[in-house]
């Protein structure tokens, strides 16, 4: 019977359980952050118990720490979190990424970074948006905390197998369309829970041509689709982004040998097929207040059709029959494990290069790792940031969720290149915005969105950062 990706790699990992039961997989990666881990690390202290392979453990701080000056830390919770995650990687024997360290950045930007994430693997994290490191053809999924303390115990997890989705793209992405406004433009068309139950493979031409911190955005978002894990085909384009990395296997050339054979063997093996074309993409703006609740740039928000319509409207304070550039904003977020990445600021800066913010805009760059702050500051490209007036931060989730005190004020609209608009995501009473990039970086130019497609020849121009 032919199979897809998801069930080799299941397969591979299964140590006990009978199909259509829980199963017992074998973890191959664990990753940790500081706000999902203290529960579980004092249960194993509870019950005297090990951490039993903190080798395949891994921890950085990300969500409270600070971003505008690395010995600030005003939130007392956010403290307490942070020494706390520093006395139990000591207590533990783990691995682990702390302010300031080289190392440190949002969980799911350094995995990949320091080629912890690759192919073949089962990853494990305390955190929803572990689907990114799926985009390696690696199944990686978000656990509970009480999940997190059995796989800190026994380097293995109770799971039912999910159905599989395969989501063919064809067509090739429009200039000024990202894989953001794919993702995005998903989303708006088949709802935030059309993968609940399901593992989602992507896959065809549009997918292959991807770097990627492309395929990352997308598998990124696949939990604000509703399922669990999204996955890519490992390919070449992998390969070559995990080789030379710290972590990446010692014989690339036996690790690649492997990684070949891990693909899904015909479309029939899928439950559900998806065909997405995106020859006629736009950049995509959410109105709302989930993330499915977008439109294109060109189009106008729409009319109430339901009483969730009707609530994101009286949240947002915005009306049916709205151009993009009439949403009023006030800040712009460029950051997130959506798009924090040293090729999404280059995108930004491309926009920014030689330009000023609007006088209605305080912008806030945030970079995804440390890696990628020195990078952008080496080259140039933060000082890019800095001429046009914006603020050039700290890695660290920051204001993609406001655990910090990078919270959008209440009241105020923000053009944010995260994953989640949610009510009072960035900050209680804040309104959110999702965007790509570089349409967020030219709202900050403008002052309101404005459509990229339209000042394209601008963006080619300002290039060679
Ligand atoms: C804090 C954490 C548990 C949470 C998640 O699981 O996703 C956060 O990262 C988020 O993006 O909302
Ligand atoms: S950047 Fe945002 S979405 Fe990603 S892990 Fe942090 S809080 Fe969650």
């Amino acid at each position: 019977m032919s199979q897809t990706l998801f069930d080799q790699i299941w397969n591979q990992h299964v140590i006990a359980g009978e199909p259509g039961q829980p199963q017992l997989l074998y973890v191959d990666l664990h990753l940790v952050h500081e706000v999902t881990s203290p529960q579980p690390f004092d249960g194993l202290r509870t019950s005297n118990r090990r951490l039993r392979r903190p080798d395949l453990t891994f921890a950085t701080m990300d969500h409270n720490v600070p971003t505008k000056n690395l010995e600030s830390v005003q939130d007392e919770m956010s403290r307490l979190q942070m020494a706390t995650l520093e006395k139990n990687c000591q207590d533990f024997g783990v691995e682990l990424a702390s302010v300031g360290d080289e190392n440190q950045g949002i969980v799911h930007v350094v995995g990949p970074e320091l080629g912890l994430t690759q192919p073949g693997k089962v990853i494990v994290c305390g955190d929803s948006h572990t689907a990114t490191h799926g985009a390696f053809g690696a199944i990686a999924f978000g656990i509970g905390t009480s999940e997190v303390e059995h796989v800190m115990a026994t380097q293995t997890i109770w799971q039912v197998k999910p159905k599989t989705m395969g989501i063919k793209v064809t067509g090739h992405l429009p200039a000024n369309t990202y894989a953001k406004d794919l993702i995005m433009a998903l989303i708006a068309k088949y709802g935030v829970s059309f993968g609940t139950g399901y593992a989602i493979e992507f896959f065809g031409e549009t997918i292959e041509n991807l770097s990627m911190p492309e395929r990352m955005t997308i598998c990124n978002m696949c939990i604000e689709a509703g399922s669990k894990t999204g996955m890519v085909q490992p390919d070449q384009t992998t390969f070559d982004y995990v080789a030379g990395r710290k972590r990446a296997p010692k014989d690339m050339e036996k690790a690649k040998e492997v990684w070949s054979q891990l693909k899904t063997d015909d479309e029939a093996a899928f439950d559900r097929l998806i065909e997405f074309d995106v020859s006629d993409l736009k950049p995509m703006v959410t109105w709302g207040t989930n993330p499915g609740m977008a439109m294109a740039v060109d189009e106008k928000t729409p009319a109430i059709s339901n009483s969730d319509d009707q609530a994101a409207y009286d949240y947002i304070g915005l009306h049916p029959g709205m151009a993009a550039e009439e949403i009023p904003l006030d800040y712009i977020f460029i950051g997130s494990c959506t798009n924090s990445r040293y090729e999404d600021l280059v995108e930004a800066a491309k926009i920014m290069k030689g330009k000023h913010l609007a006088a209605n805009i305080t912008a806030w760059i945030v970079p995804g790792s440390r890696a990628i702050r020195n990078r952008a500051m080496k080259d140039g490209l933060a000082q890019i940031f800095l001429d046009a007036g914006c603020q050039w931060r700290e890695p660290g989730c920051s204001a993609c969720l406001a655990m910090n005190e990078d919270k959008i004020p209440a009241g105020k609209h923000a053009a944010s290149t995260s994953n989640r608009n949610f009510v009072g995501r960035q900050g209680k009473g804040s309104k959110t915005h999702l965007a790509s990039p570089a349409m967020v970086a030219a709202a900050g130019i403008a002052g309101h969105f404005v459509d990229i497609t339209k000042i394209h020849d601008t963006a080619e121009a300002a290039m060679g950062v």
